[in-house]
């Protein structure tokens, strides 16, 4: 799915603007932003909840306006508007099928009893349980393109782990991707191969994962004097001290600067695990850096 130029304004106050992405199938794309940045608008604009005031997003080389069998091919549950309470799973199923001809019934049902999940109207289920449910009527769908918002928000380890186990099983097929919003960046890193930042209106940075933390790296180093030797605050992109014991983020780390470090003979030296936090942090803290030495 390719997004281009997507612009959106709601009472005359411009939301989203000049939003591009491209969306592979096969993959988890991580969409984060701050609260009010704007995911949710993207998501109903994606859905066609929204019309876009600029933009097209196309599927196959063929625009979604053009061919309106493709927003068929959306999964999005606007949840504030709670559109499944009232409903019981038996319900729930008959309206999926009606909506999506080709839902898939007995994988349904054959999941909630999986998942060991009782009967009941919608509203009633605990959290979790709402969040197993949406993902399982996701997955019960032929929609290539699966949307949540949040859906790990407020999970237990185990429903979380359930609900990240169905997710991988959504997408292994390399049919289907899935789209998700979220704010926590810790839950993002595990989970997703691509994260777009949306920040003042429009994506600011695209991440790819896996190639990102090839190259970045983080240690944790002490020195005698406390004082880093100025190559190391030359290649670093990020500088946290402490005490004598500093943690530092670099961008194109290499063995020759491990060693080069190691010559110095540092008190302790030892690599930290990377998470999403320290990505942004290297991938926006240089020039601020700068201006601190
Ligand atoms: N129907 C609406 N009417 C007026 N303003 C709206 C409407 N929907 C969204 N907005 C505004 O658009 C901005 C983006 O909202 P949106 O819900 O898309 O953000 P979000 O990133 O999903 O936020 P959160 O993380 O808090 O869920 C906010 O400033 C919000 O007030």
């Amino acid at each position: 799915m390719e997004i281009k130029n997507l612009s959106k304004s709601i009472d005359n106050v411009k939301i989203l603007e000049d939003i591009n992405l491209s969306i592979p199938k096969g993959i988890i794309y991580g969409i984060v932003g701050r609260n009010g940045s704007g995911k949710t608008t993207l998501f109903r604009s994606l859905a066609s909840h929204y019309l876009l005031d600029e933009g097209e997003i196309i599927i196959n080389q063929q625009n979604i306006n053009e061919f309106p069998h493709l927003k068929n091919d959306f999964f999005y549950l606007d949840i504030q508007y709670q559109p499944l309470d009232g409903m019981r799973l038996k319900t729930i199923d008959n309206y999926f099928s009606l909506i999506y001809p080709l839902f898939d019934s007995d994988r349904f049902w054959s999941l909630i009893e999986e998942y060991k999940i009782g009967d009941q109207q919608f509203q009633k289920f605990s959290k979790g349980e709402q969040c197993l449910i949406i993902v399982i009527l996701a997955l019960c769908t032929d929609c290539s393109y699966i949307i949540l918002d949040e859906p790990l928000d407020g999970l237990d380890v185990i429903v979380r782990k359930q609900v990240v186990d169905l997710m991988i099983d959504t997408i292994s097929d390399q049919e289907r991707s899935i789209i998700l919003a979220s704010h926590n960046l810790h839950e993002l890193e595990k989970l997703a191969d691509q994260v777009a930042i949306l920040n003042n209106k429009t994506i600011s940075t695209i991440l790819d994962l896996t190639t990102v933390k090839m190259s970045i790296h983080k240690i944790q180093v002490a020195f005698k004097d406390s004082n880093l030797p100025q190559f190391v605050r030359e290649a670093a992109e990020s500088i946290i001290s402490e005490g004598r014991v500093t943690t530092i983020i670099f961008d194109n780390y290499s063995e020759a600067l491990k060693q080069r470090i190691i010559a110095e003979e540092p008190i302790f030296i030892e690599d930290l695990p990377l998470s999403l936090e320290d990505i942004l942090v290297s991938k926006f803290s240089k020039e601020k850096l700068k201006g601190d030495k």
